[in-house]
């Protein structure tokens, strides 16, 4: 699914009103109707005091039209307008008539108007900023935000958290609506998956309101928002007359002496995936652990005891998993340097590799192009220098994906691939993934299906919502803090098969939040 900016939005908007020949507020009744339609259908007219804060844009003109809603099926409602410019919006003017001329007269609230008293027991509809939002909003709206987050009452956002912008990051947290919900229309925004930004809506959800598809389709994206509609298409079947040489020969290299279980972990992960063949390439403390917990691989070991001193092999493996549990020996280093100077295989490289490779940045030239670099955020600090907030943390490295031509991923709740200057970004996993081994295994997947033939950037995007569903399976049977890394790839296996279930109704509920 597309994520689009605040100006294609507005573009999509103007499409939709040029091509389906309806007027700006007949798009705004659309939308405010499914509001309304999300909350009649939840609280089957409860008496429930529900207060609205609309500011004077066309967000509160969402608000406004959804208070004329409500008011009509008989709930308890305050509007207040939040009354922070002269600048009024045609669709929120003609909108608080309607309102009046239901008897229905708001509360302005300006600088220096007293706040209104708000029940834990209320319900907020908060609409006061949307999409719009272009500067830090004023002292006295902030003591508006502050006053509703403080309230302790539920919090509904139309759109967006009031005070967040769309393609920025806000300057201060205290401005910023805390939502339980929000209800956003019908494109996720950036902001939903972004860790400084995600945190202030707890839930959301879309809202379909029929804008132009010719617009939609067309529009080229910079991010995109992968689920399993996405991903599903990519699946490669396995042929009845293949054999194991069909699905690649993956090779795992690193360990280090206390870190063998890195390389176990991820060449199970990529056996589970799929790959045809595995061969981990370790040091010879590993041998017989390795050979004992994982009799499906085959080894090859350094020639040292402890750690990696020299990558040589004598095998042609399709693909290679480099650097978990690697260490940062100097021989390492060295041998890492070495291999890498005469190496043309495509690469997955993780862990104290990309340590390695930050300290030595020369080494980033030798890597072949489209390898996959899959650091955590501090491994990604390392390589390409801090950054003031999320939105300067993906133009760094995007920037660096594209000067070395290479994809980049950075980890987290909701992990982002980068290439060719595009973003991809994940939906599955959860906080219980939060765990020692767990991006080993990631690892192992993303070679594994780059193994399997599907190239690089399919792999790796699609490698990341199967680790992530095989965490959210494992979770409902072990709970989050119960969850390892070997849970993970017990349940790689179901995350394939559960691409292929219908989904319920209530499940599709779940992939929108
Ligand atoms: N396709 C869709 O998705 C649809 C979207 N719809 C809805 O429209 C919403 C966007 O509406 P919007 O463009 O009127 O902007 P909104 O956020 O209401 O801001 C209002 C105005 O405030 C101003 N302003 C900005 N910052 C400020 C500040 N700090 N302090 C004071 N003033 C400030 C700024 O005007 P300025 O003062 O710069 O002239 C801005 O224009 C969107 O979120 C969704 O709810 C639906 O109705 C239909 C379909
Ligand atoms: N809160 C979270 N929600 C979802 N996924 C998470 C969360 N925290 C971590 N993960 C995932 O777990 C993996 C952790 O990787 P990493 O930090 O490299 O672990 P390790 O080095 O222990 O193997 C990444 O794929 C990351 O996206
Ligand atoms: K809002």
């Amino acid at each position: 699914m597309k994520i689009l900016n605040a100006q294609q939005i507005y573009e999509a908007d103007k499409n939709t009103i040029a091509n389906q020949q309806i007027t700006s507020d007949e798009l705004m009744e659309r939308a405010a109707t499914q509001l309304f339609n999300w909350m009649h259908l939840r609280l089957q007219g409860a008496p429930v005091k529900i207060q609205l804060f609309c500011g004077i844009g066309n967000n509160g003109g969402d608000g406004l039209v959804l208070a004329r809603q409500l008011q009509k099926h008989g709930y308890l409602i305050n509007v207040h307008v939040v009354n922070y410019s002269e600048n009024r919006s045609h669709d929120f003017l003609l909108n608080l008539d309607r309102l009046k001329e239901r008897k229905v007269w708001p509360n302005f609230i300006g600088p220096k108007d007293e706040l209104p008293k708000i029940d834990k027991e209320d319900i907020i509809v908060d609409a006061i900023f949307g999409i719009g939002l272009n500067r830090a909003p004023d002292d006295w709206v902030t003591e508006i935000i502050k006053h509703l987050n403080n309230s302790k009452a539920f919090v509904l956002s139309v759109d967006i958290p009031s005070g967040l912008f769309v393609d920025k990051a806000p300057e201060n947290g205290d401005s910023i609506v805390r939502a339980n919900q929000v209800l956003s229309f019908q494109l996720p925004k950036l902001i939903f998956f972004l860790p400084q930004t995600g945190i202030y809506s707890n839930q959301w959800e879309l809202l379909d309101i029929g804008l132009d598809q010719v617009y939609l389709n067309a529009v080229e994206n910079e991010y995109e928002l992968i689920g399993k509609n996405e991903v599903l298409q990519w699946y490669k079947p396995r042929e009845k007359f293949s054999h194991k040489g069909t699905y690649g020969h993956s090779l795992i290299i690193g360990g280090s002496y206390g870190k063998i279980g890195a390389v176990l972990l991820a060449s199970d992960a990529c056996l589970n995936t799929g790959s045809g063949l595995v061969t981990a390439y370790i040091p010879t403390c590993g041998y017989i652990p390795m050979q004992t917990a994982l009799p499906e691989a085959m080894v090859i070991t350094d020639s040292t005891e402890k750690m990696v001193s020299k990558i040589q092999f004598d095998i042609i493996p399709t693909v290679i998993g480099l650097g978990i549990g690697i260490g940062q020996n100097e021989v390492t280093v060295k041998a890492l340097k070495e291999f890498l100077s005469t190496n043309k295989i495509p690469l997955v490289i993780d862990a104290d590799a990309l340590n390695i490779i930050s300290k030595h940045k020369e080494f980033l030239k030798m890597i072949p192009a489209k390898s996959v670099l899959t650091p955590h955020p501090r491994e990604l600090e390392r390589l390409i220098g801090s950054w003031k907030d999320d939105f300067e943390k993906l133009e760094k490295a995007k920037a660096f994906s594209i000067k070395f031509n290479l994809i980049v991923v950075i980890k987290g709740a909701h992990t982002i691939t980068l290439c060719d200057g595009k973003g991809y970004v994940n939906t599955t996993g959860n906080p219980g993934m939060a765990t020692a081994g767990s991006g080993d295994v990631l690892t192992g997947m993303i070679t594994g299906l780059i193994a399997q033939g599907y190239d690089s950037l399919r792999a790796t995007v699609f490698a990341i919502y199967l680790h992530g569903r095989s965490g959210d399976l494992a979770v409902e049977k072990c709970g989050y803090q119960a969850l390892t890394a070997s849970e993970i790839i017990d349940f790689i296996g179901d995350a394939f098969l559960d691409l292929f279930k219908v989904q319920e109704v209530s499940d599709l509920k779940e992939d929108t939040e």
